[in-house]
């Protein structure tokens, strides 16, 4: 007769490896926090009264990303790693999170809790312009806004020099399930080395904006516009590759429209997408 198989390992043997790990999880967590501590000496958060840093940030959601395995949700994991990246950002500078709700409460808050946790604090704002000042007017706090639409041109009060500007898009990995997928743009005061420079965003104001030349231009650059109706005019958000400027304003330009004034008002990382079958590409 052949040996019986070996029997199945008792839940209690399970639940204790169950613990082990979970006391090495959270051991690891606090020695993060004392190596977070040390950060905070080295790192000029003071400069600009932020320690958030989004190129570093994107980076770590795309390694995240590309190593996971397991039966564990990718959904789950990157909720996890959002709540300590931005938790630790917090405990070195504490600021809150300012969210324009006037397209939709429920999705911007679960967008300001996925990505920020509820240890920052949450404040809402019944416009984009609002939560905007707010941010200006705070040492280091972040704005969530439309990265789609919007009734007012922002990004205007981005254009002088020392204001917020555009710090980051919103989920960092897009896919189509994604539980918190409202594309939003973070404007928050970042240090010029924290920046990504992966995709520029400019505010251009135009004159003889109409349907056709947003139809002209749509496939060239994803542009936020608000129709200026008393100058026949439009306040735009362009986002485009560094230095591709330029065949923006020509196409416009060649649609009938005229460049009134164009001011680089941020820029974040290009837009990175995980398809159905799990393999991520930017
Ligand atoms: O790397 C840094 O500069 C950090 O402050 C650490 C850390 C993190 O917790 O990993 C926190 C905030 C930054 O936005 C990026 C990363």
């Amino acid at each position: 007769m052949p040996p019986s198989p070996p029997a199945p390992p008792s839940l209690e043997v399970l639940r204790k490896e169950i613990d082990t790990i979970d006391a090495q999880v959270h051991s690891l967590l606090m020695q993060r926090g004392d190596i977070i501590d040390r950060l905070i000496q080295v790192k000029q958060t003071q400069e600009v009264g932020s320690a958030f840093r989004p190129a570093r940030e994107a980076d770590m959601m795309r390694r995240l990303v590309e190593r996971h395995r397991g039966i564990l949700p990718l959904d789950t994991v990157e909720s996890i790693w959002r709540v300590i990246i931005s938790t630790f950002t917090y405990v070195q500078a504490p600021f809150s999170v300012h969210a324009d709700i006037s397209a939709s409460e429920p999705a911007m808050r679960d967008s300001a809790r996925f990505h920020f946790g509820f240890t920052v604090p949450y404040v809402a704002h019944f416009s984009a312009s609002a939560a905007v000042e707010a941010v200006a007017r705070s040492k280091g706090d972040l704005a969530l806004v439309s990265a789609t639409s919007s009734h007012t041109p922002w990004w205007i009060a981005l254009e002088t020099s020392g204001a917020p500007k555009v710090t980051a898009r919103l989920p960092f990995v897009e896919r189509a399930d994604h539980p918190a997928a409202l594309p939003v743009f973070v404007v928050s005061r970042v240090a010029d080395s924290a920046m990504v420079t992966e995709v520029e965003m400019w505010s251009v104001r135009v004159s003889g904006w109409n349907a056709e030349v947003a139809r002209a231009l749509s496939p060239l650059a994803e542009i936020v516009a608000v129709p200026d109706t008393a100058f026949d005019g439009a306040a735009l958000l362009v986002s485009v590759a560094p230095g591709s400027l330029e065949k923006i304003k020509s196409a416009l330009i060649e649609a009938g429209a005229s460049v009134r004034s164009s001011a680089l008002v941020g820029s974040h990382a290009t837009r990175y997408t995980v398809p159905p079958n799990g393999a991520a590409r930017s």
